[in-house]
């Protein structure tokens, strides 16, 4: 690794430019066909939703919902078009496309509107895996959490996640790339140390992007990828779509430093939050075995809309250096892998990068890719951390572009 060279030329001159937040959203049109079942299953559905919309105060998210079913229907048609199967041999059917529709739209409103709605009270959220999941969970034992639950007591949030997500995935033509990377980190974590994944990040499904690309690896990842704590910004946590999902993962509820300063009032709090989130992690580094993803830009990567072309957003060296001081503080050893991520294309985010939720969901049947890279050993003195970061960086930038490479999306190549 060169840092000289690093700072004169990015793998493929990558370009560090983000879209403009006056940037148009990205707009995928619908395939104009949809197999037959798939469209009678898309239609029963959109009619059940619309009926529950017009008795509700929510008659408002009907035209995001239905492009949301529109987009999924399509996505899965589409993967049941092209052969793919679920885990277990069976075909992708449109009854299956209705169900995890119904369901996800079911949680939305549920957990994720009214008064009601699911609060992460703790900076270190726990996935929700439900009563018949093996290990214990005091959280069942209390009552008004139970009641809250209601029919979802047994649910396994986490399957529930990839279980939506999974259909979308070409998982035959994925990638799932440096297998030798992750049995190091396995190994280490199952010694008791720590492993942070540096990676960037493209779409909302990326959590279950890597469970599902895992699983893919073999059982003992796919374990891993359950376990896996996620450093999640507030989009992740208050959105009402997203919040079903996030109920099932490990998470570390933080303000990314890209939104936080989007209102000046409430940023002191934003701040304090932060600070707790990082004393929990601290916490967990201390205790060992802790598995952490985390994006270092702090969102998501966009798209150059003039030349349709994705690179990876930069990673910022301070939020780099707050994971590599924490790992030191813990006094357990800590390594770090930089994981390359292509997802784009399974939800394409907006092409504008805003602090509000309730964005537009695209969703499409593609091939996605994990590249772990080597560790980047976490040596050198404050005068050598911008070297630490770079590396991360320049590492992730290698594996994202022979991931683009290998799963044919060269257009997408800075
Ligand atoms: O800031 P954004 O729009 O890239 O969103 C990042 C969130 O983590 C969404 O998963």
């Amino acid at each position: 690794f060169s840092p000289s060279r690093f700072s004169i030329s990015r793998p493929f001159c990558q370009s560090p430019v983000l879209a403009s937040t006056t940037d148009k959203p990205t707009e995928t049109t619908a395939e104009p066909s949809l197999a037959v079942p798939f469209q009678a299953a898309r239609d029963a559905s959109v009619a059940k939703i619309q009926a529950v919309l017009s008795q509700s105060k929510y008659a408002a998210l009907e035209t995001p919902l239905v492009h949301f079913m529109d987009e999924y229907f399509h996505s899965l048609s589409q993967a049941a078009e092209s052969g793919a199967t679920n885990p277990d041999g069976s075909e992708i059917t449109a009854s299956q496309a209705a169900n995890e529709m119904l369901r996800t739209i079911q949680f939305g409103m549920k957990y994720g509107l009214g008064e009601k709605k699911y609060t992460f009270e703790n900076v270190r959220h726990k996935a929700l895996r439900g009563t018949n999941h093996g290990e214990k969970d005091e959280r069942y034992d209390d009552e008004s959490f139970v009641k809250m639950l209601g029919d979802d007591v047994t649910t396994d949030f986490y399957a529930a996640g990839c279980d939506f997500f999974r259909p979308s995935m070409d998982l035959n033509n994925s990638l799932i790339l440096g297998v030798d990377n992750l049995e190091k980190a396995l190994n280490q974590i199952r010694k008791g140390e720590n492993v942070v994944f540096l990676a960037n990040h493209q779409s909302e499904a990326d959590p279950q992007v890597v469970s599902c690309l895992f699983e893919k690896a073999g059982k003992e990842y796919g374990d891993l990828a359950a376990h896996i704590t996620y450093v999640a910004g507030h989009k992740v946590t208050t959105d009402p779509l997203a919040i079903p999902f996030s109920m099932g993962r490990n998470l570390l509820c933080i303000h990314s430093k890209k939104h936080i300063d989007s209102d000046p009032e409430t940023k002191p709090a934003k701040s304090k939050q932060n600070m707790a989130a990082m004393n929990e992690m601290l916490q967990g580094l201390k205790d060992g075995g802790m598995a952490i993803w985390v994006a270092p830009s702090g969102g998501r990567d966009r798209r150059i809309v003039s030349s349709g072309k994705i690179p990876i957003a930069t990673f910022d060296q301070k939020t780099v250096d707050m994971f590599r001081l924490m790992g030191n503080k813990s006094r357990k050893p800590t390594h770090f892998y930089p994981m390359a991520m292509v997802s784009y294309d399974l939800c394409p985010p907006p092409d504008f990068v805003e602090a509000g939720v309730g964005e537009k969901r695209n969703v499409r049947f593609t091939p996605v890719g994990i590249k772990v890279m080597d560790e980047v050993p976490n040596v050198g003195g404050a005068e050598k951390r911008h070297l630490f970061t770079h590396s991360a960086e320049f590492e992730c930038i290698k594996g994202y572009e022979e991931l683009l490479v290998g799963l044919g999306m060269h257009k997408y190549l800075p």
